[in-house]
This record gives structure tokens, C-alpha cells and sequence, in this order.
């Protein structure tokens, strides 16, 4: 592991419903780089970033944050990963100010350091109006901002995005993207899974593509001849045209 890693995953693999859904995956991610995760239905991207948030737990391999073995210390990974999943575990009677005081005293910060957080985060992500709204009356792209909040709350070093400009407006995306690269530029880690190769090529700089759950392609993205590339590697590994 090199200074500047944050996240080394080596040999991982999780079997779903007796299928592999990812197998034998390695993969190191430094401080500051944005990861997309690119793949077709199913190649496993969903699973990956479980593992990665220490909501699955990996049948074989290892991840290491910081050095340190996250999957025998579940309260390490609640405190340093923030995770939006593909659908935001949100409860439609609780106010959007009680989601984020929730989240950030789960993650163990005081009542006082959880209140302050959550204005940070509120005004951060222009949630100032909405503060109060049950989250069951939130339209879908407002439940997907208050899910990024949550994922944020605690200022995690790792985030973890399973497609994050799901239901957002053209503005909420450049937000999105804006704050992304602000998370890089803190020095945090950003692993993005989308289905979207222009939001990869917008706001990453190194791209993972999974087919049939195993790493297939990891390389960084310097330009927009990188972008270029990437669309025909994309299409040749998802249709069978790249030898595995
Ligand atoms: N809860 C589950 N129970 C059983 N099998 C599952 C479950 N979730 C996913 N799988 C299976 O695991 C494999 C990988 O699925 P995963 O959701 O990780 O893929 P994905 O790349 O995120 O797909 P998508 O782009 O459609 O979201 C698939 O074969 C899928 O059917």
C-alpha cells in the first residue's frame, strides 16, 4: 500500500443466491482520487459498494481503510464511510433535520457536534427550506439530496455513491458534480457507481469497469481522449467483444 491509499481491497468475492456476484476483485484507491464504477445490470456494482459501506460482508478477501481490517470493525467503518445506497433508507415520518441529527449521533458524534453538522451539511446542500418536511412528502431527486446528506453528514474520508444523479434535475447533477470534486480536493476518497459514462468522464479520474461480477478494466482518465476510450471499452467488454 502505497502513503497516499486509502482504500486497498484485495482478492475480494461475494456469492448472492448461490451465484457469484463478484469475484476475486482488487482494487486501491487514494486520497483524493474519484473512482467511477461503470457496469452493465448485474456485473456487481451494487454488491461492491455493500462490501465497501460494511453492509455485506465479503465471502473471501480482504478491505483495508487506513491500514485497517474495516470488516472486523464494523463501528470503524460506521465512523469513516458515508454510503448512499441505490435507494436511500430514509423514514417517511421523520423530518429531514431528524434524519441528519440520526445519522450523525449513529455515527457516534455528540448531540452538540451532530447539531452543528447538521447545519453544515443543511446549508451545504440548500436544504434550508426542507429542514422540516417528512421526508415521505420529499419529491424523489429532494429524497435523493437528503440521502447524499446523510451519506455526508459526518464529513466521512471514504464516500461511497451507488448512482447518485438518480432523480436530480440538471442543476442538482452540477451540484452534485461541484461537491464531488470538493470532497477530492479535501483529500476524502470517492467511489461513484452509475450507468452514465458522461458523469464518469465529468468528475473521475480513474474508471473500474465490472463485468460478471470480476474487475475487468482499471485505468485513470486524464483527458477527453480517456473519455473517448472508455465509451469503446465500455461497449466492447459489455458485449463480449474484449477477451476477458
Ligand atoms: N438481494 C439479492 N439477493 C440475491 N441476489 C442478488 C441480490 N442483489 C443482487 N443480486 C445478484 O447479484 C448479482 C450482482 O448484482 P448487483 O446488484 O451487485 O449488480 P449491479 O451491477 O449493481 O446491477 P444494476 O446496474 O442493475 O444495479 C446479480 O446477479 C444479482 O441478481
Amino acid at each position: 500500500m502505497t502513503a497516499t491509499s486509502l482504500l486497498n481491497i484485495s482478492g475480494v468475492s461475494r456469492q448472492r443466491a448461490g451465484r457469484a456476484a463478484v469475484s476475486d476483485l482488487s482494487l486501491i484507491l487514494n486520497r483524493g482520487q474519484v473512482l467511477g464504477l461503470l457496469g452493465v445490470n448485474g456485473a456487481g456494482k451494487s454488491t461492491t459498494l455493500a462490501m465497501l459501506a460494511g453492509a455485506l460482508r465479503p465471502d473471501r478477501g480482504s478491505i483495508l481503510l487506513d491500514g485497517q481490517d474495516f470488516v472486523a470493525s464494523p463501528e470503524l467503518a460506521r465512523q469513516t464511510i458515508g454510503w448512499l445506497p441505490e435507494a436511500a433508507p430514509l423514514w417517511p415520518e421523520l423530518s429531514v433535520d431528524e434524519h441528519l441529527m440520526g445519522f450523525a449521533t449513529l455515527r457516534g458524534m455528540t448531540r452538540r457536534d451532530a447539531r452543528r453538522a447538521t447545519d453544515a451539511i443543511v446549508e451545504r446542500l440548500q436544504l434550508g427550506e426542507l429542514r422540516r418536511r417528512l421526508a415521505g412528502v420529499l419529491s424523489q431527486g429532494q429524497r435523493q439530496r437528503l440521502g447524499l446528506a446523510c451519506a455526508l453528514v459526518h464529513d466521512p474520508a471514504l464516500l461511497i455513491l451507488d448512482e447518485p444523479a438518480n432523480a436530480l434535475d440538471p442543476v442538482q447533477v452540477g451540484e452534485l458534480r461541484k461537491l464531488v470534486r470538493e470532497r477530492a480536493a479535501a483529500g476524502c476518497g470517492v467511489i461513484l457507481s452509475t450507468h452514465v459514462l458522461g458523469e464518469v468522464t465529468a468528475v473521475c479520474d480513474r474508471v473500474a469497469i465490472l463485468h460478471e461480477g470480476r474487475l475487468r478494466h482499471d485505468a485513470a482518465l486524464r483527458d477527453d481522449a480517456d473519455g473517448h476510450i472508455l465509451e469503446s471499452t465500455f461497449f466492447a467488454i459489455a458485449t463480449g467483444a474484449s477477451a476477458a
